[in-house]
């Protein structure tokens, strides 16, 4: 595990800031050298001459849109970078604004050897702050980034008004709770926020946003205001909404579900019901992630997927103290939470 080498999904709609917010990090001093795999939309490679950088090598895919021919493209990459390895400490891949996310997210759990020595860190999506609340109606796109990221870097403030960026705020944590978001003009955000987050990981998410473990499914972004008290002082998490006059809205069609057994659940019954749920409800669900407790074993289940695409395995031990419970968390389209809450609850061992 350690020496998989940390891949950070660049994505974000068309204009947004991608192209400035990765010349920000590779213009940092930061020591780190990095790949950076470049989607082109089309024939012509402009993307590619508008990054800096002369240490970092730039690597285009020019198959056409990342979302259908890509993957190939990418694991052939990727796998010429592994051959180099020790040449890089870090692989960035940016995809085009009109992108979907899942095919370059389940690249890094489909292909064995991709996997095997990379792991997805994070997707990190950049939003227009003046553009995104339309975007959400009328692209589909836009919301699928939305919904993917781990973490969120909303972009040229300066263009909205106070009461315009948390109106779009509000939009954004309705479609995605968990995402980190970061409020910025020209992209400008330590790259420490971006990179190296492990954030493709729940145990990060839960440990920032520990009041949805309490939560049942039904109302968790209503329950901001309790997550205080679990954060760090170098937390970056942006709290300030937290007292502030931050509206919830209700995004129809995208939710998240997140539910919890505070105990055990047994293997036998959970592995086929999460299987299952993600074969029949693939396509509606963007993502999914799960810490789980079984029956009779001392390490962690920690599980996350992409659609139909499950990845998990047993990790570090539970600590003496910690509580034996079992999280799970879907984000999706038109998911049946009732029907969910029901099928997790009756794993439990
Ligand atoms: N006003 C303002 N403009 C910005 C900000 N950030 C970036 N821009 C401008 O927005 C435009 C698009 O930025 P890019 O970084 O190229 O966006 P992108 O997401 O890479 O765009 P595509 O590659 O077309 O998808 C450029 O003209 C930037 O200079 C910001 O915070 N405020």
């Amino acid at each position: 595990m350690a020496d998989k080498i940390p891949v950070t999904v660049l994505t974000g709609y068309l204009g947004a800031g991608k192209t400035t917010l990765l010349n920000r990090i590779l213009t940092e001093p930061h020591g780190q050298r990095f790949a950076v795999i470049v989607n082109e939309f089309g024939e012509v490679g402009i993307d590619n001459d508008l990054v800096v950088g002369a240490d970092e090598e730039v690597f285009e895919m020019n198959n056409g849109c990342i979302c259908c021919t890509v993957r190939g493209d990418l694991i052939r990459i990727l796998d010429g970078l592994m051959k180099r390895k020790g040449k890089f400490d870090a692989i960035i891949v940016e995809t085009t604004g009109l992108a979907d996310p899942a095919p370059v997210a389940q690249t890094f759990f489909m292909d064995q050897d991709v996997s095997d020595k990379t792991k997805l860190d994070a997707v990190v999506t950049v939003a227009d702050a003046k553009w995104l609340t339309d975007r959400l109606k009328d692209a589909p796109e836009a919301k699928n980034q939305i919904a993917f990221a781990d973490v969120i870097i909303l972009n040229k403030i300066d263009l909205v008004s106070p009461e315009e960026l948390a109106e779009v705020e509000g939009r954004i944590r309705a479609i995605n709770p968990y995402a980190m978001i970061h409020k910025t003009e020209r992209a400008s955000v330590d790259i420490s926020q971006v990179l190296g987050r492990n954030a493709f990981d729940l145990e990060r998410v839960l440990e920032l946003e520990p009041a949805f473990l309490e939560d049942d499914g039904h109302h968790h972004h209503h329950h901001d205001h309790d997550h205080d008290h679990a954060c760090g002082p170098d937390c970056d998490h942006d709290h300030h909404h937290h007292h502030g006059g931050l509206k919830h809205y209700h995004d129809e069609d995208m939710q998240s579900v997140a539910l919890t057994i505070d105990g055990e659940v047994d293997p036998d019954k959970f592995l086929p019901w999460v299987n299952d749920l993600v074969q029949r409800e693939g396509p509606n669900i963007l993502r999914s992630k799960g810490i789980l407790a079984f029956r009779d074993e001392p390490r962690r289940f920690v599980f996350q997927g992409v659609h139909m695409i499950l990845d998990g395995d047993l990790q570090r031990e539970w600590k003496p103290g910690e509580e034996r419970r079992s999280k799970i968390v879907f984000i999706g389209r038109n998911l049946d939470k009732e029907a969910i809450r029901e099928g997790f609850l009756a794993c439990t061992a």
